[in-house]
């Protein structure tokens, strides 16, 4: 069966709104407990000559974590995000980021991401402490338009677990 992307945060979200010809157009997938995505740099997301800038690498990251709420069943937020770039990352160079939430303690969720090249080499690994919120956050602070979207995005989204829905809280790795 093939398997079906999660739904973006936002159809013209930076990281990964199809819509959004200036974003990272990230397209996620799950896998049991992590959630990933293969995206690869181009010119859009330089840095150095020929090498991804940093902060790009950063908005994957924190985008990628913001899928992390499938697993964890609720909205949340990013709070902190630390990366450790453990290599340069070139541009047109297929990469995978894949995350999972390390550890859930009451409203913080844990997550890591790592990253690796086609190739095999460690790019960089990020983590991020994330806050769960409810819908009304969106509302309150965000575009209130928007929110029953957000509503129909988060149902069909957890509607996506299918038989291997996990814990509510993974275990530390
Ligand atoms: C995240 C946010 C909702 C939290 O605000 P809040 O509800 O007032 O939460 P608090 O500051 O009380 O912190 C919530 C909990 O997280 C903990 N926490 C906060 N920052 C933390 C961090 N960096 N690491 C670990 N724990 C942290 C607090 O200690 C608290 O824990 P407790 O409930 O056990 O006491 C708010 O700061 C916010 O809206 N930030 C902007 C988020 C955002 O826009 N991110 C980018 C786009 S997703
Ligand atoms: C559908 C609910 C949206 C949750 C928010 C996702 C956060 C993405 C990362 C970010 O904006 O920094």
């Amino acid at each position: 069966m093939t398997q079906l992307p999660l739904p973006p945060h936002s159809p013209t979200c930076m990281g990964c709104g199809p819509d959004n010809l200036a974003g990272l157009q990230l397209v996620v997938f799950r896998s049991g407990d992590e959630v990933y995505t293969d995206v690869t740099f181009d010119e859009r997301h330089i840095g150095a000559p020929g090498l991804a800038h940093g902060g790009a690498v950063a908005a994957a990251c924190d985008d990628l974590f913001g899928f992390g709420l499938w697993i964890a069943r609720t909205p949340a937020v990013t709070r902190s995000l630390t990366v450790d770039y453990l290599a340069p990352v070139p541009l047109h160079r297929p990469l995978r980021i894949s995350a999972h939430v390390r550890e859930i303690d009451g409203r913080k969720l844990h997550l890591k991401a790592t990253a690796t090249a086609d190739d095999g080499t460690a790019l960089f690994t990020a983590h991020a402490v994330f806050i769960a919120v409810s819908i009304e956050h969106f509302a309150q602070h965000g575009a209130p338009g928007a929110v029953q979207d957000l509503l129909d995005r988060l149902t069909s989204a957890l509607d996506h677990d299918g038989p291997d829905r996990p814990s509510p809280h993974p275990p530390d790795r």
